[in-house]
């Protein structure tokens, strides 16, 4: 009898229990850290803003000198990076521009369209609110509290946070480096000629674009021909400069390929089925110190697979918190066909409708079309026991990641 095949939270759950969060941190400068996954807590050294400024340009006041129809006499100006200093005169008040520091005794700002300026008397045509145009001291970041946790991988906009804080280097973790390696006598490599029964080497280019996606290092072992002597060194390769390995094909029962012979030999490798559709055949293990992912031939089966199955382990070895799963109701417009026993990944193309997710298939689902995946937009989760879903009916949908979207 057929093993069961694997469900995908256990395939996770499996290979997410032996793995740690690599202890190799590094120093890098703020302007290198985009996409970098941050080794520590980042805790404010002091507040953003660092002193009550003003929002307009303008006038500074105390709002309780306002009085109908009377004027303010103009005392001096504050400018971002020159205050005006002393205390705000009784009566006064002081021409102030955008990001100056609000004069000590003032706390309201007039914007200057409202002001009506004859020599040093200022007058205003509406009455402000006590505090108008006035941007507090830590209205953005309190000092002593943590801006951004462990395990965060940085984005552009904590790029910017953090250099409001004056962080010029930050503490991260190692990126991971991953060798890639094809294998296939039936493989060329893109811009040779093909003869019949030949294809080009798709996969290690997905792969690579979408480890690059990922921000791991990408070592490139080639296309290898199918030959064991030749895939045993580009694995020992892999094996004494890499972090992690990552090959397509040969995972699957019936293969002439040598791969998988040469992989036992040399470390603990779990063959698996797994109830995912696209992706059953895959293998995880240890070659020395370095972790192996053996994802399936078809392209479609590796691009998910690498997606779902493997990027959550890789980030897990950088350290990177597991951002949550998930899953968004849409109506689908197409039938989806289905067979009950694996969780399928249909890959699909979701639009917002008078206030409802739509999505639609994306044709073709074989594994072998890897169109469908570049047309889509998100995956149909269709339950490992669900059968065909018709026109109309509800499903569940997940966006594509950063590894397979922008
Ligand atoms: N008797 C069975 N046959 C198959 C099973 C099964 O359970 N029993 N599983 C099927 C499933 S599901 C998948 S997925 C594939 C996986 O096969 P392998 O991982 O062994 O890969 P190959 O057979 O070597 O190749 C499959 C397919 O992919 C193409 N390929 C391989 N490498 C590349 C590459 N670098 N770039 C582009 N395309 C590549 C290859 O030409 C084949 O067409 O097995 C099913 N069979
Ligand atoms: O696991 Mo597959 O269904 O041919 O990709």
């Amino acid at each position: 009898m057929n093993n069961p095949l694997l469900p995908v939270t256990d395939a996770l759950s499996q290979m997410l229990s032996r793995v740690e969060p690599s202890s190799q941190t590094e120093s890098v400068a703020l302007d290198k850290a985009l996409g970098r996954v941050l080794a520590g807590d980042v805790v404010a050294g002091f507040s953003v803003p660092g002193f009550d400024n003003s929002a307009m340009d303008g006038y500074a006041l105390r709002f309780t000198d306002l009085t109908e129809g009377a004027a303010l006499t103009l005392c001096g100006e504050a400018l971002a990076g020159h205050p005006y200093s002393g205390e705000l005169p009784q009566g006064g008040c002081v021409r102030i521009m955008t990001g100056a520091v609000i004069p000590q005794g003032a706390d309201t700002v007039v914007m200057q369209e409202l002001a009506l300026v004859d020599g040093n008397n200022v007058r205003f045509s509406a009455a402000p609110r006590q505090g108008d145009n006035v941007r507090l001291k830590g209205e953005d970041i309190q000092e002593g509290s943590t801006i951004l946790k462990t395990g965060h991988r940085l984005q552009p906009a904590d790029i910017g946070l953090l250099a409001s804080l004056g962080q010029g280097q930050l503490k991260v973790h190692k990126r991971l480096k991953v060798a890639v390696i094809s294998t296939g006598d039936e493989l060329r490599l893109p811009g040779q000629p093909l003869a019949e029964g030949q294809l080009y080497d798709s996969n290690r280019f997905l792969i690579k674009a979408m480890l690059e996606r990922f921000g791991a290092d990408v070592l490139d072992l080639g296309l290898v021909a199918d030959n064991p002597l030749q895939i045993e060194a580009a694995i020992k390769r892999a094996v004494a400069e890499a972090d992690v390995l990552v090959t397509s094909a040969g995972m699957s029962v019936g293969s002439a390929d040598h791969t998988r012979q040469i992989l036992e030999k040399m470390g603990e490798i779990g063959f698996w089925k797994v109830a995912i559709k696209p992706g059953k055949p895959f293998a995880f293990g240890k070659l020395g110190d370095c972790w192996f992912f053996g994802l399936p031939g078809n392209p479609v089966a590796a691009a998910v697979t690498l997606d779902q199955l493997v990027q959550p382990v890789l980030k897990a070895l950088t350290g990177e918190l597991a951002a949550e799963a998930h899953g968004w109701q849409a109506t689908t417009v197409d039938k989806l066909k289905k067979q009950p026993g694996r969780t399928d990944y249909q890959r699909g193309f979701f639009w917002q409708e008078d206030g409802r997710l739509m999505v639609r298939s994306t044709g073709n689902q074989n594994s072998g079309v890897l169109s469908s995946v570049a047309y889509a937009n998100c995956y149909i989760l269709l339950g490992k026991d669900a059968g065909s879903v018709e026109a109309g009916a509800g499903v569940v949908i997940a966006p594509f990641g950063s590894m397979l979207a922008s």
